[in-house]
């Protein structure tokens, strides 16, 4: 194990006896560090390589480890979703959580735009669907992300999207089916719908979809639509629509995507789209294949739905998250080196 992992070596020796070893680090959030990690079984040792994202609750502001921590868990478990990252494992060692989970190896959306520019149309096309899945999957099991970026969609080695960090996601209707709006503040403030910045309840499904406009915009122009250095301009700009896209990209966009965007990315919410409305759209549909699900998308969709019938029927799976009180590493760790977010690595289209 490098030294830069600072583990001892009984550390070393308890993650090890389970098969998994750390290698290096990949990233990190604002209550989690994600490690590189492998994990190999069987005679042969066969090993695979993993991704470990290790909560420290200790080092987390209560808020975060009493309410969102246990919905991260609860949820993590029950999601399983050809567009969305695949839980390997999770343990639970005093303080410390690890979710081992399959290792992207293209890193996430917002360094691979910063690395290689604009994505094109059709490979944007592509990404979104996946995005839009995995969305889909969620709001039919009435949960909602809230904090969908560009950092939180990773891409595998074959260029698939597989969407991560459900730091923030929540139910949004209740034992009896009734819907639930948010009043927290979630996720990154670039992507943050105006109805989360107003301050009043919102409902956190819709709010999803403006922070996908946000991400196709994004993906589209290597620039950020609004101007986020002052809320109360931003909430302006967001409501009096005060975006367009970058001059070097417009005139090479379909009208079809511009339409999509400005449908997600519109503040009335009762206008906006929906998540099946990005299925079905004109954009989608100019590459015909997309219409159509493959058999693992078909299946995962089907689960959504009947779960759904099992939570508004009342009879929500209770399968919840106890951690097994696994011997397992302590890190000492200390030095913060996050990565800088969408907003501080991007420029403004506006201010361009
Ligand atoms: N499975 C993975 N494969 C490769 N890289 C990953 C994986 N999971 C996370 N990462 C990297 O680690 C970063 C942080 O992970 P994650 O978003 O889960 O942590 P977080 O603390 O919840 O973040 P945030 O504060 O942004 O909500 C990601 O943006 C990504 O670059």
């Amino acid at each position: 194990m490098s030294k830069d992992l600072n583990s001892t070596p009984s550390e070393e020796y308890t993650l090890t006896s389970r098969g998994y070893a750390l290698i290096k680090k990949l990233g990190e959030g604002s209550y989690a560090k994600v490690y590189l990690s492998e994990f190999s079984k069987g005679k042969d040792k066969k090993s695979t390589q993993l991704a470990c994202k290790i909560i420290d609750t200790a080092k987390a502001p209560k808020d975060f480890v009493r309410k969102f921590l246990p919905r991260e868990l609860e949820i993590l478990i029950k999601l399983n979703h050809p567009h969305i990252i695949h839980v390997h494992s999770i343990f639970q060692r005093k303080t410390k959580y690890f979710i081992f989970m399959r290792y992207a190896e293209n890193g996430d959306l917002l360094e691979y735009i910063l690395k290689k520019g604009v994505i094109p149309e059709g490979q944007a096309r592509v990404w979104l669907r996946q995005i839009a899945l995995a969305l889909q999957y969620l709001h039919e099991m009435e949960i909602a992300h809230r904090d969908l970026k560009c950092e939180n969609a990773l891409i595998t080695s074959n260029y698939n999207i597989k969407l991560a960090d459900f730091g923030f996601a929540r139910y949004v209707i209740d034992n009896h089916g009734k819907k639930i709006t948010s009043d927290t503040y979630c996720g990154s403030l670039s992507y943050a719908a105006p109805e989360v910045l107003r301050g009043m309840p919102y409902h956190p499904k819709i709010a999803d979809l403006w922070s996908v406009g946000v991400i196709l915009y994004i993906m589209l122009n290597k620039a950020m639509p609004f101007d986020d250095n002052n809320i109360k301009r931003l909430y302006e700009q967001q409501i009096s629509r005060r975006w367009r896209f970058r001059a070097k990209v417009a005139d090479s966009l379909s009208e079809q995507v511009k339409k999509l965007t400005a449908n997600l990315l519109e503040p009335d919410t009762t206008k906006r789209f929906v998540v099946n409305q990005i299925l079905t759209s004109d954009w989608l549909g100019m590459d015909p294949r997309l219409l159509v699900l493959n058999g693992a998308e078909q299946a995962a969709l089907q689960s959504a739905q009947e779960e759904r019938k099992k939570i508004v029927d009342g009879k929500k799976n209770e399968k919840k998250f106890e951690g097994r009180e696994e011997d397992l590493l302590v890190f000492k760790e200390t030095s913060s080196d996050r990565k800088p977010s969408t907003a501080e690595m991007m420029e403004t289209a506006s201010k361009l």
